[in-house]
């Protein structure tokens, strides 16, 4: 990708790393570590406190693999999650199946209750998004084997300005998944996986390690839940193909990273090989247990909109797991009371990898063909062969779901329009919004309908992508709402006639 003069200023656009040295350091403790005593008593830490006052009835509950099938209801086949298995039988995809006649024994209102009051909490572990459903989503880990870092919780922002001025809309929304702990709604589902590797390790189970193929948020995550647990990480990156920010995440929490000549797609063959052949731990969304994590962004929406159900959700998909995860959340909560209905889900895909797009075009009829996936600013999506499009296709038929895709000038527009009107927006967030513009332009989301987008990592993991737009370099893009910095010589007349050009202009520039 190209990049500008115009953003070379050492200070303002360097891309060396800071010192890591803070002068100032934090007053609080963070989760993993040691809290101060309270004034009556003294609690040697948040875990030993959990012990003490552990009033759940997790031990209740239970959850086990199965063939995902759909339905969940016809194979007899199942495992215990303290099991390492990744594939049914057939060599197909597996789900996690909860004992929902035990879940039902409490109606909805008791879980809806029981989900409000955990939040804003530390009681270790109901003060992450995550661990506050820990009966929906691993009911019988001990909270001792959990490592979390608090996450989920994420901000369900009112994008205001941007709904009512770009899509003539009042309720659109923008879960921020990606303001979390390491950039990205893959917090959500890493938790889950390396708190159960933690576990399988305590028990002797033989996990020398836990590895990942990933276009840069997987093993950004993989490689800190594992670094705050002492557990060793491998990740496999297609060379190239990420962002800086995302490649010196794992690097700098200790992951061992391999740099591949090869794309996503070869990458995930690459780690499917080794963790067939040894003892290494997979942790893509090939591997269940991430959508259950990944499920309470879902639950959450809900919560935060006090259990009323928005009509549309609209997610990027790549790999094709959290669409699923969405659903299944959702499902859950229909299923047991917490909601009577569930949205609409839409999955935006970039024009550059869109096999599912295409799928979905064919009316579903034709087999399922995997692409290759062209490069595209959502590199996080550069995926062409999903492993989870089984598991997208179910979610996307069972809620009446639509697939849309976006071109890179759709993308990129989207993005910069965006975050001119306050966010600061990753490009995946920035295709789900390209495929919101479109179905409001063809009048299948109504302006007043409800809904959100989630974004699904940090902008500031993407910088180089919007230093290229903002310098209106990028070859065949008009980018239509660059912004870029004006060079003005360091005296005061220069500043003072470009301040009053600036100003004269009969009304502040609108993005
Ligand atoms: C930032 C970002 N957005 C969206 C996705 C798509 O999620 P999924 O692979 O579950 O479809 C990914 C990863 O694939 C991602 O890293
Ligand atoms: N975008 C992902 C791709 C892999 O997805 P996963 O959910 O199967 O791990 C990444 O960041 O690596």
């Amino acid at each position: 990708m190209a990049s500008s003069s115009l953003f070379q200023s050492p200070s303002s656009f360097s891309i060396k790393l800071q010192n890591p040295t803070s002068p100032n350091p934090p007053t609080t403790k963070p989760h993993f570590t040691t809290i101060k005593c309270s004034s009556t008593k003294c609690r040697e830490n948040i875990r030993d406190d959990a012990h003490r006052h552990n009033t759940t009835h997790s031990h209740h509950f239970s959850a086990k693999y199965v063939p995902f099938n759909g339905d969940m209801s016809s194979s007899s086949e199942s495992y215990s999650l303290d099991e390492i298995v990744y594939r049914s039988q057939s060599g197909g995809l597996l789900d996690v199946q909860h004992d929902m006649a035990a879940l039902k024994n409490y109606d909805g209102k008791y879980w809806r209750d029981l989900f409000d009051s955990r939040v804003g909490k530390t009681t270790w572990p109901y003060g992450s998004g995550v661990w506050s459903k820990k009966e929906w989503v691993l009911p019988e880990i001990d909270s001792d084997d959990i490592v979390s870092a608090f996450e989920g919780n994420s901000n369900l922002f009112w994008a205001e300005r941007y709904g009512k001025q770009v899509l003539g809309m009042n309720e659109l929304w923008v879960k921020h998944c990606g303001i979390s702990h390491t950039g990205s709604f893959k917090d959500l589902g890493m938790t889950v996986l390396v708190s159960q590797v933690n576990r399988l390790r305590k028990m002797k189970r033989p996990v020398v390690g836990v590895g990942c193929a990933s276009t840069g948020d997987t093993s950004a995550a993989l490689s800190a839940y594992c670094a705050a647990a002492g557990i060793p990480s491998i990740v496999f990156l297609p060379a190239n193909k990420i962002s800086l920010a995302q490649l010196v995440q794992p690097i700098a929490n200790g992951a061992f990273v391999l740099s591949i000549d090869t794309d996503f797609d070869g990458c995930m063959q690459l780690i499917r090989e080794v963790t067939a052949e040894l003892p290494i731990y997979l942790a893509n969304s090939l591997n269940s247990l991430r959508l259950e994590g990944q499920k309470t962004a879902a639950v959450e929406i809900l919560q935060q909109f006090d259990w009323q159900v928005p009509d549309w959700v609209i997610v990027p998909g790549g790999n094709l797991g959290n669409i699923y995860a969405f659903y299944k959340g959702f499902h859950m909560c229909k299923e047991l009371g917490l909601v009577d209905k569930i949205p609409r889900l839409v999955c935006a895909q970039a024009a550059n990898a869109n096999p599912l797009y295409l799928h979905y075009k064919s009316g579903w009829e034709e087999e399922f063909k995997p692409v290759k996936a062209n490069t595209t600013f959502a590199s996080a999506i550069q995926i062409g062969d999903p492993v989870s499009i089984d598991r997208a296709v179910y979610a996307l038929k069972k809620s009446d779901g639509i697939v849309e895709e976006a071109t890179e000038e759709e993308l990129m527009d989207a993005m910069a329009q965006a975050d001119s009107t306050g966010m600061f927006i990753c490009p995946h967030t920035g295709v789900a919004l390209a495929a919101l513009i479109k179905l409001r332009n063809k009048g299948v989301i109504g302006p007043t309908e409800r809904t959100v987008v989630v974004s699904t990592a940090h902008g500031l993991k993407f910088t180089q992508a919007k230093i290229d737009y903002h310098s209106k370099e990028i070859k065949d893009l008009a980018c239509r709402f660059a912004n870029p910095p004006v060079q003005v010589k360091a005296d005061f007349g220069s500043v003072m006639d470009v301040l009053k050009k600036y100003l004269s202009k009969s009304e502040a520039p609108q993005h």
